[in-house]
């Protein structure tokens, strides 16, 4: 007979097989063990290690404990045996079942004695055997005997899987290094419901540390998609037995990256505990305004800089979320550069933007009326200057300004007069929704309401111009800032909000269906924000937004970034209106500006609620396909049968169409086509009847 090949020497055992598999790799991993010899998880860090230390010692305390009462449990475990045998149970029983325990009484009385007696001739033979070797051996015999025993009990009396009361111990959390094997991987994808009960993740690169935490990249099956994964990282987090804080889940993109490979990163412990970090901006004499300012960091504490130029921010929160540190930390990069211009306008009236009033321009702080006019008049000023910029910068050498949009040469240079300029509103939902009503052009309006128009105008056309708007808020709803306005500000940075609708007003919408939702943020990570950068910009190119910890300006760093800001601006000559102790307002030609925003105000001359409409959809107007009516309704707060009516009068009908929904699903909905809504307010404009047919 033909030898085996391998008979003879010892079989090889296979190493487990993972569904996983590691590709790109030059030289090939075992995710699963085999040949090569793979670190146990407590000698991965010193982390690890201690607990594995920790973990025993606890365990060797409990041992005497967990031993005396395995022993107890078998002796009564075994006492209930002797007594059921002894007493011939399982007979009994059987003959109680079918009646015939009268019959078989004597037969089991014999059967009861003699098992008696063999218990009585087995203690009394364990007990002589006892005794001789206690005669022959002394009382090790005894306490080996006992210990025998002892031992034979505990085993019986060891608690078994799935006894009753039995009790989930596990000698702390879950170590990290166990989550990031590939088949929990592959499980937790699978529980999470992000790839089938068939389907595989391959892995790209192996585990490991990166930072606080641990790091991994796979690919998902085809036609599954990162963004997916995204969306549903609660339930992955849940499924790995993680917070979802410590689970970050980014696509990856550019080189090497597609839209089914994904990077995890789980962090050892809450990456938003601890000290906040100090701003870098403490330490500079000066900043460049033009270079993206130094914002905070992420989970992975890696640097987070907001370019601000050629863009605009705006910054919701609920009350105590640290959305004025986020607005200072803005305004810190701009204060230290002595070539920048600063419109501060602060709506709650404190101390908070004190210190930058030796710096600014135009200074507001308060919330009555005359304060509202000011901001407004400060607003008007603006808006001329960004009309007279443009036709200045139109005039300019092709060299000095090749594509009427300021360059860094341009801001500088004081014979041009065209300094970056930021108007930085905290609170300015008090600006907006003042009702006072004054008269703009032929028409009367509410104050707020005109400072909205001239806001988003200037968040319109003035970043080319130089201007940088960033507003701040506690309400962050849609009535208080207008969609006119919002759809113009490029940044958004959401602190914790009330709910997910809050949340998709700063950072746009539908962002809660994919995967960011600033109300899911903890109210005890302070400064914590989901930041969506402009889309022009470099800064978080690889996601549509990150979570963002910003950096810590205490009060005594803005105070001393202020003072150094205003020493720059007087060194260099550019120390100008409030902070030079020049309140005087400039004569505005009101008509100007009024042709500026486009007939006066965002409202048109439409009939109601077409008016509404156009006003709450503003520049989305354009930018969305449709716009469901469910959402009209709730936005503009009327009764829905109504309100399609008289849009059917407007000849505005309703179609209906596919949009997904919260769960990422695609529902069929009723609602407007914003082509539809177009066309009804071009033939109104132009006069014609609307066709209510
Ligand atoms: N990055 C941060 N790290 C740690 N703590 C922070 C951070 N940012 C803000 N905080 C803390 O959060 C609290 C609220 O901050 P801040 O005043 O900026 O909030 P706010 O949203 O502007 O509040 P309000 O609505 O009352 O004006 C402060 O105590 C501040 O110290």
């Amino acid at each position: 007979m033909a030898e085996a090949p391998n008979a003879g020497h010892e079989v090889e055992r296979a190493a487990p097989v993972f569904d996983a598999e590691l590709v790109d790799e030059e030289s090939p991993i075992s995710v699963g063990g085999g040949s090569r010899w793979r670190r146990p998880a407590w000698l991965t860090s010193r982390q690890e290690f201690r607990r594995a230390v920790r973990a025993v010692i606890a365990l060797l305390i409990r041992l005497p404990f967990r031993f005396a009462s395995a022993v107890g449990r078998g002796a009564v475990l075994m006492f209930r045996v002797w007594r059921k045998w002894v007493r011939v149970h399982d007979y009994r029983e059987a003959a109680e079942k079918s009646e015939k325990l009268a019959d078989k009484f004597v037969e089991i009385r014999a059967l009861t004695l003699f098992r008696w007696k063999v218990s009585g001739a087995v203690v009394a033979a364990v007990a002589s055997g006892l005794l001789v070797a206690y005669l022959l051996y002394g009382s090790v015999a005894l306490w080996g005997a006992g210990a025998v025993a002892a031992v034979v009990l505990a085993v019986a009396g060891r608690r078994k899987e799935g006894a009753p009361g039995r009790k989930t111990v596990l000698p702390g959390p879950r170590a990290l290094a166990w989550t990031m094997d590939p088949q929990v991987l592959v499980d937790a994808f699978r529980d999470a419901k992000l790839i089938g009960k068939d389907e595989t993740l391959r892995l790209v690169e192996r585990a490991r540390r990166v930072g606080d935490g641990w790091a991994i990249t796979i690919d998902l099956p085809a036609t599954r998609k990162a963004a997916d994964v995204i969306k549903h990282r609660d339930a992955l987090a849940s499924a790995l037995a993680v917070d979802e804080v410590q689970l970050i889940v980014e696509r990856v993109r550019g080189r090497g990256g597609h839209a089914g490979r994904v990077f995890l990163w789980v962090a050892d412990e809450d990456p938003y505990s601890g000290p906040p970090r100090r701003t870098p901006l403490v330490e500079a004499e000066w900043w460049d305004a033009w270079q993206p300012i130094p914002f905070g960091v992420d989970a992975r504490r890696r640097r987070i800089d907001l370019p601000l130029v050629w863009t605009s921010l705006l910054v919701g929160a609920i009350p105590r979320q640290g959305k004025t540190m986020a607005a200072r930390l803005a305004a810190a990069g701009l204060i230290l550069d002595p070539h920048s211009r600063l419109y501060v306008f602060d709506g709650k009236g404190g101390k908070d933007w004190k210190a930058a009033e030796q710096v600014a321009h135009r200074f507001v702080c308060g919330d009555g009326l005359p304060d509202v006019q000011a901001v407004r008049d400060h607003l008007l000023e603006l808006v001329v200057e960004v009309q007279a910029r443009y036709q200045r910068m139109a005039a300019l050498d092709d060299e000095v300004c090749p594509e009427s949009k300021i360059t860094p040469g341009i801001s500088r240079d004081p014979g041009l007069d065209m300094p970056i300029t930021a108007v930085i509103i905290d609170e300015v939902q008090v600006f907006l929704e003042n009702p006072a009503k004054i008269e703009v052009g032929a028409k009367k309006i509410a104050i707020g309401e005109h400072v909205a128009d001239l806001l988003a105008y200037l968040a319109r056309k003035g970043p080319a111009a130089g201007i940088v708007v960033v507003l701040a808020t506690q309400r962050p709803d849609s009535q208080t800032i207008p969609s006119r306005l919002r759809s113009v500000l490029g940044s958004r940075f959401a602190l914790r909000v009330m709910d997910w609708r809050d949340s998709n007003i700063v950072l746009g919408e539908q962002m809660n269906t994919r995967g960011y939702d600033a109300s899911a943020l903890l109210p005890s990570h302070k400064g914590v924000g989901i930041l969506r950068p402009d889309g022009d910009m470099d800064a978080g190119s690889e996601s549509l937004a990150m979570t963002v910890w910003t950096y810590y300006m205490g009060n005594q760093d803005w105070q001393a970034i202020c003072a150094r800001g205003r020493a720059l601006r007087e060194a260099a000559g550019t120390l100008t209106g409030h902070a030079a102790g020049d309140d005087s307002r400039r004569s505005i030609d009101s008509t100007a500006v009024v042709m500026a925003l486009g007939g006066g105000t965002g409202r048109s001359e439409l009939p109601e609620p077409l008016a509404s409409v156009v006003e709450y959809l503003g520049e989305e107007l354009e930018e969305r396909e449709f716009v469901p009516t469910a959402e009209l309704v709730e936005a503009l707060e009327v009764e829905a049968t109504g309100f399609g009516r008289q849009m059917g009068e407007l000849g505005c009908r309703p179609t209906r169409h596919y949009v997904p929904s919260e769960d990422g699903e695609l529902r069929r909905v009723r609602g407007y086509r914003t082509a539809d809504l177009r066309a009804a307010i071009d033939e109104i404009k132009s006069g014609a009847d609307p066709d209510p047919s």
